[in-house]
């Protein structure tokens, strides 16, 4: 592997440019460095040098759906986007619930070499809510699950989910839950308010976020297990975190760029592209998100990327399945609504992007300082440039992005993954 030197960047948009020497997948000098036999030389030209980012939320449709997204193109996906690591969700067909399947994601992961792919576990069998599934054995296996979470869904009865929370214990793991009772959302279609209202949609109230979060962070804190909330959608949900870290529960939580962009205005246009799990929310919920992502007590960003096949989205409102796309564009989103804002600086935005996704998902090659002797998992941003999101140009098999013809600010313009680089401008490496 040759050794790759990266000229004049500015290390979490800090100080002077410095170059920075990869050899070897480790970082081995910083300052004012000659160009080394053979090296390859990224011109950086002042840009923004931060750690890897790392995906504590993606699906990656692998295997079952692979007419939507498969692990070769969502890592280019993931390496476009700056990420060095993602976490891919166990709702695939079949659901990653046991070694043989997690053991295959991480294999093919592997293979791709473009990004770590870690999967998740499912938290009961088939994702089915009614026994649980064995997390030992997947975290013994070979891809060493470390996050369990039967995403999509939520792991509803109390006492399954105090079970699973208290056997993680022993294992250190994580159990990462997506917060909807689902007794109170059944036929929602979008967040219960005076828009949803209007057009006639069933409501999907905060009511059915926050009292999962609230009651799995007292089975969390009385079983001194880790909890980690899943794509946190209103302003009472960061209420009830700030609640529960303040006296001590083991608890974090994530974001995804949507709920800090977009709100239920979107609905109007009943375009199907704007429908998510859980639902985008009023413009005062965003706002409170992102102060609560700035302030720690949400810990990090994560995209939730979902690819849906075009007969999934091109359709009725109430037939089309939620979600969308993330990857390429979380960085842009992030430097929309947190830096130009004010909210975050760049070292602020290595937090939430890198550290803390790499800590929660126990990465210790990952969210790494940029310093000598660290591994040289890193991206390097543009901060001044813009980009226009074209939906069929993203690496995914899907194209469901909801920011479509919009201009961003922030341009991914280099990733390396253990100092190979994977995406270059805009291109896989
Ligand atoms: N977020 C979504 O709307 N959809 C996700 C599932 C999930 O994250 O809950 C999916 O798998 O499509
Ligand atoms: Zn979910
Ligand atoms: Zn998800």
């Amino acid at each position: 592997m040759s050794p790759v030197l990266i000229k004049g960047a500015r290390p979490y948009g800090e100080g002077d440019p410095v170059d920075v020497l990869v050899e070897d997948g480790v970082i081995t000098a910083i300052g004012s460095v000659r160009v080394p036999d053979g090296a390859e030389v990224i011109e950086a030209g002042g840009q923004v040098l931060l750690p890897g980012f790392v995906d504590l939320h993606t699906h990656l449709r692998e295997p079952g759906r692979e007419d939507t997204e498969t692990i070769e193109t969502g890592s280019a996906a993931a390496a476009l986007g700056g990420y060095t690591a993602v976490f891919a969700m166990a709702n695939t067909d079949p659901v990653a619930d046991n070694a043989v399947v997690v053991e295959h994601v991480w294999r093919r992961g592997r293979e791709v070499g473009l990004v770590d792919v870690h999967p998740v576990g499912a938290v009961t069998v088939g994702l089915k809510g009614e026994k649980l599934a064995e997390l030992g054995t997947m975290n013994r296996s070979a891809a060493g699950v470390r996050v369990f979470s039967d995403d999509g869904l939520c792991v509803a009865d109390p006492l399954l989910m105090r079970r699973a929370l208290e056997y993680s214990t022993s294992l250190d793991v994580v159990i990462a839950q997506h917060a909807e009772e689902p007794r109170l959302t059944v036929g929602a279609q979008a967040h219960e308010g005076e828009r949803a209202a209007r057009l006639g949609y069933t409501g999907w109230p905060a009511s059915a976020e926050e009292s999962i979060v609230a009651r799995d962070c007292l089975l969390a804190f009385h079983a001194g297990a880790r909890l980690h909330v899943c794509h946190v959608s209103t302003s009472g949900t960061a209420d009830v975190l700030r609640w529960a870290k303040d006296r001590g529960t083991r608890v974090s939580a994530e974001v995804t760029p949507h709920h800090l962009l977009l709100t239920d205005e979107r609905l109007t246009s009943y375009d199907p592209v704007n429908k998510v799990n859980p639902p985008l929310r009023t413009g005062t919920d965003a706002e409170k998100l992102r102060a609560a992502l700035a302030e720690g007590v949400i810990d990090c960003v994560a995209t939730d990327h979902a690819p849906h096949a075009v007969q999934d989205k091109d359709c009725e409102w109430s037939a089309a399945r939620p979600g969308m796309l993330g990857l390429q564009t979380a960085l842009s989103i992030v430097a929309e609504t947190m830096v130009r804002t004010g909210l975050l600086d760049w070292r602020g935005v290595a937090r939430v992007m890198s550290e803390r996704p790499a800590e929660i998902g126990n990465l210790p090659d990952h969210g790494r300082p940029i310093e000598v002797g660290e591994p040289a998992n890193l991206t390097l941003v543009d901060p001044d440039a813009e980009w226009t999101v074209r939906g069929p140009e993203l690496a995914s098999v899907s194209a469901n992005t909801p920011y479509e013809g919009m201009r961003l600010p922030g341009v991914v313009t280099a990733t390396l993954l253990r100092g190979r680089i994977t995406a270059r401008e805009g291109k896989i490496a």
